[in-house]
């Protein structure tokens, strides 16, 4: 079934006098989030580093280019599919790592409705090392979908590598090492609400099931809580260095994907040293201000990265600047904020209803413009306005 097919299904509905209940545009669907989540979460999600500043850039960004349409294609059937690490799928979506993803459900465990999401619609996952519930129980429920595992590197290498060790016995298919958050940005919204230290509590399920983590306590994190944070605190970020690169590399015969990599001379540094995904992120704006927007350097690092596949996220919103993306290089496509509102609104069912969305626009876009495959979507699909 082709994506665009979702509209048929709602105007047919629309026709029963049967309306959807979940928003149809974004704006709609931060403001039913907005209203769904305890403030101190939804503040939490929804704010950034600073005055916010790049993360509104990176949304902006996206009307800055515009895609050109062909006529007379005759693109009846479209085709969304890529290959990524040797897999197939059906779509270039992928689940960005969301930290405490878990409570932006009803139920507290998000992480297990967004990836039954991810496994009814072949969109990968990857998992955030900040989950609520062990990534074994993420793995669990992936089914065919592959996931992947980002990786906070501890400082604690043993606790690095058992982190590895367990995702790949899980069945996770790649490594994404974020870069640009062994220190949290400044944050207004959280500093104002007090609530970060507390909401990070709540994701250590990782850290508090892993045997290496557990062998440097005097008590199990069970019974003292306290103890165990504290520890957590002391090894959760380890700023690395180019020389730390060949240790990461060695950890795994899985795919490496380097999360931040902003800079063309980084993915080049990043590319000879022998990873095998670049992945283009400023982390949505939450963590450094005064940043250029992501989409801003994305044909940049697709050059440098020189047919190493590039995954790009921050500002996508719609089914537009997906497609926006891809003609600029990226070979997938990362959601962040937009599926854990998804989740707010309606658990797995909310997840799945803003990746049919998306992929829905996109797919009649490259419809109506002309475009009907991946590989017809290249940079002169699209020109920049301003
Ligand atoms: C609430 C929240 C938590 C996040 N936690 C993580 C994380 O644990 N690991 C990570 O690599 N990125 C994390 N990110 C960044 C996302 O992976 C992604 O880069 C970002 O959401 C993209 O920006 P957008 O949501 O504005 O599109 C987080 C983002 C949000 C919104
Ligand atoms: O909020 C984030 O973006 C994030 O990655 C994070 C980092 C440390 C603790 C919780 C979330």
């Amino acid at each position: 079934m082709a994506y665009g097919d979702y509209q048929i299904d709602i105007y047919f509905n629309g026709l029963q006098g049967v309306l959807p209940d979940l928003p149809m545009a974004y704006p709609e669907l931060e403001r039913r989030a907005e209203a769904a989540l305890a403030p101190a979460v939804w503040s939490y999600v929804a704010g950034g580093a600073g005055d916010e500043a790049t993360q509104r850039a990176n949304v902006a960004a996206f009307a800055r280019w515009g895609v050109i349409p062909r006529m007379m294609v005759g693109a009846k059937e479209r085709d969304l599919s890529v290959e990524l690490f040797g897999h197939k799928l059906a779509n270039p979506l992928m689940l960005a790592p969301v930290g405490v993803l878990g409570i932006c459900a009803q139920d507290g465990h998000g992480d297990l409705a967004a990836a039954r999401a991810s496994r009814a619609m072949g969109v990968p996952m990857i998992a955030s090392t900040l989950s609520v519930d062990p990534l074994e129980q993420v793995a669990a429920e992936l089914g065919d979908t592959p996931g992947f595992f980002q990786l906070y590197t501890p400082t604690d290498r043993e606790l690095a590598e058992s982190l590895v060790r367990r995702a790949e016995k899980a069945g996770f298919k790649g490594i994404v090492v974020t870069l640009d958050t062994w220190i949290t940005g400044w944050r207004p919204r959280d500093l104002s609400t007090g609530n970060f230290p507390q909401l990070r509590g709540h994701c250590l399920a990782n850290y508090f099931t892993d045997p290496v983590f557990r062998s440097r306590l005097a008590q199990p994190p069970e019974e003292n809580p306290g103890a165990a944070i504290l520890h957590w605190a002391g090894v959760f970020g380890n700023p690395l260095t180019w020389d730390d690169l060949p240790w990461l590399r060695g950890l795994t015969e899985l795919p490496l994907i380097l999360k931040g990599l902003m800079h063309p001379e980084d993915v080049r540094r990043a590319r000879d040293a022998g990873v095998d995904g670049i992945y283009c992120s400023n982390h949505g704006g939450r963590q450094a201000n005064g940043g250029l927007a992501a989409l801003e350097m994305l044909p940049e690092v697709v050059e440098a990265a020189d047919g190493t596949p590039v995954i790009f996220d921050s500002g996508v919103r719609s089914g537009a600047d997906v497609v926006k993306a891809l003609a600029l290089g990226a070979s997938a496509v990362g959601l962040g904020r937009p599926y854990a509102y998804g989740l707010a609104l309606g658990g797995e069912k909310g997840v799945t209803h803003v990746l049919r969305s998306i992929l829905a626009e996109a797919d009649l876009i490259m419809a109506v413009d002309g475009y009907p495959t991946l590989a017809s979507l290249t940079r002169d699909a699209v020109r920049r306005i301003g």
